[in-house]
């Protein structure tokens, strides 16, 4: 096979992993088989060393090309001519993985609020599933911003000399009260909708859009604003900020469920590293990979002292800093310093 063929470089594969056996959760509920729709780019070495696994966020997709389209792609840094790129969408989410409104195989129909709790730790387990189907023993990075930070410190942690790099980008080693917070406040959103508790697609869609727009000022900085939202004009109504609001929450209710929100919010919540591992210092003590934590210096949701918790507690950690206006959500936007912070890493470790 010509790996250096341009067809195939550009190629991208989507498809759907089937687990026939159960996930045993850590809420003790269990999935009855679950699915995972997952992309592929390029193809493995004969070594077999090249594997990238890309974790998204909240909200998030497969396609990391799509949104990560700055680190992700031909000519980017994680190149499919160079690398075998993986990227699923977790568990719970609505792109194509099993989430609450797929069709429990108890009942025949859909899960709606009947779909169990899930964990950082339970999404780590999910998609370890799929690095087995897919014949993967070694993965040479796992990077993940955010809840994709988060699940991918789980599973660094359980992945242990399998894994080589991880890069845990605006995350944190355990959910902080504000975080938790935050995503209270939106799930109360969710619950005003008079919707929310019927077993329809679109249930809590109103509230949906009221939540999105809370997490929108918690995953920017109110440096963003001012840069892009400050009015020209004096006025007493209608400011640019509400309606900017307002259309974001729009746009996340019309590609997203509410049902998924809900339950991928209430992972980000669960994320502890140390659960049962006796402490988050011990649990990232064990950690075998070389770590990479990037912070962001204006992140008010995962802030960068949460960043540096992680690089000083594992045995190879190492900090770097995005500086931004953006707040959180600068690891999908400051492309140019994730690059730059990219290439140091990776230069140290073949120094
Ligand atoms: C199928 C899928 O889509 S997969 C999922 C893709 N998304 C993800 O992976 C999640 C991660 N991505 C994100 O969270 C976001 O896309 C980000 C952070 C990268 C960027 O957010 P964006 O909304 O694109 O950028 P930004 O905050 O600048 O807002 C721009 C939008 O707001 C609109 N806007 C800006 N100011 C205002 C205003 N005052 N009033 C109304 N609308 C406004 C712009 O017209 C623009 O609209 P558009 O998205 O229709 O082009
Ligand atoms: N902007 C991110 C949320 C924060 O990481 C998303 O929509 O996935």
């Amino acid at each position: 096979m010509n790996l250096q063929s341009p067809y195939l470089i550009a190629e991208m594969t989507q498809e759907i992993f089937t687990c026939n056996e159960d996930l045993v959760l850590e809420s003790g509920g269990t999935l009855p088989g679950f699915q995972i729709s997952y992309t592929t780019q390029g193809h493995l070495t004969p070594k077999k060393d090249n594997v990238i696994w890309v974790l998204h966020a909240l909200t998030g997709d497969a396609n990391a090309q799509q949104w990560w389209s700055g680190l992700v792609g031909e000519d980017k840094f994680f190149d499919p001519s160079k690398h075998f790129i993986v990227c699923a969408n977790f568990l719970g989410s609505c792109y194509g993985s099993t989430q609450p409104l797929s069709e429990n195989p108890k009942t025949g129909k859909p899960y709606y609020y009947d779909f169990p709790n899930l964990t950082t730790r339970d999404i780590a387990a999910s998609l370890d599933r799929l690095r087995k189907h897919l014949g993967i023993e070694q993965i040479d990075t796992v990077i993940g911003g955010s809840l994709g930070g988060q699940v991918a410190l789980e599973w660094a942690y359980t992945l242990g000399e399998r894994l080589k790099n991880a890069i845990i980008v605006a995350s944190n080693a355990k959910a902080s009260p504000w975080i938790i917070g935050f995503n209270e406040t939106q799930r109360m959103a969710i619950e005003t909708d008079q919707t929310w508790g019927v077993r329809h697609p679109d249930a809590g869609k109103k509230g949906l859009e009221t939540a999105r727009a809370i997490g929108m000022l918690s995953y920017r900085h109110p440096q963003t604003f001012l840069q892009n939202q400050c009015e020209t004009e004096e006025k007493l109504d209608n400011y640019k900020i509400s309606s900017y609001l307002r259309y974001q929450g729009l746009k996340l209710a019309n590609r997203f469920n509410a049902l998924s929100y809900w339950v991928l919010s209430k992972a980000m919540d669960s994320h502890d590293i140390g659960r049962g591992r006796g402490g988050a210092e011990n649990a990232l003590f064990q950690i075998k990979a070389r770590v990479l934590a990037i912070g962001v210096d204006t992140d008010v949701l995962f802030t960068s002292e949460e960043s540096r918790f992680i690089s000083h507690q594992v045995p190879k950690g190492t900090y770097k800093e995005i500086r931004s206006i953006y707040g959180h959500d600068a690891f999908l936007i400051e492309y140019e310093q994730m690059n730059y912070i990219l290439k140091s890493f990776y230069l140290e470790g073949n120094g």
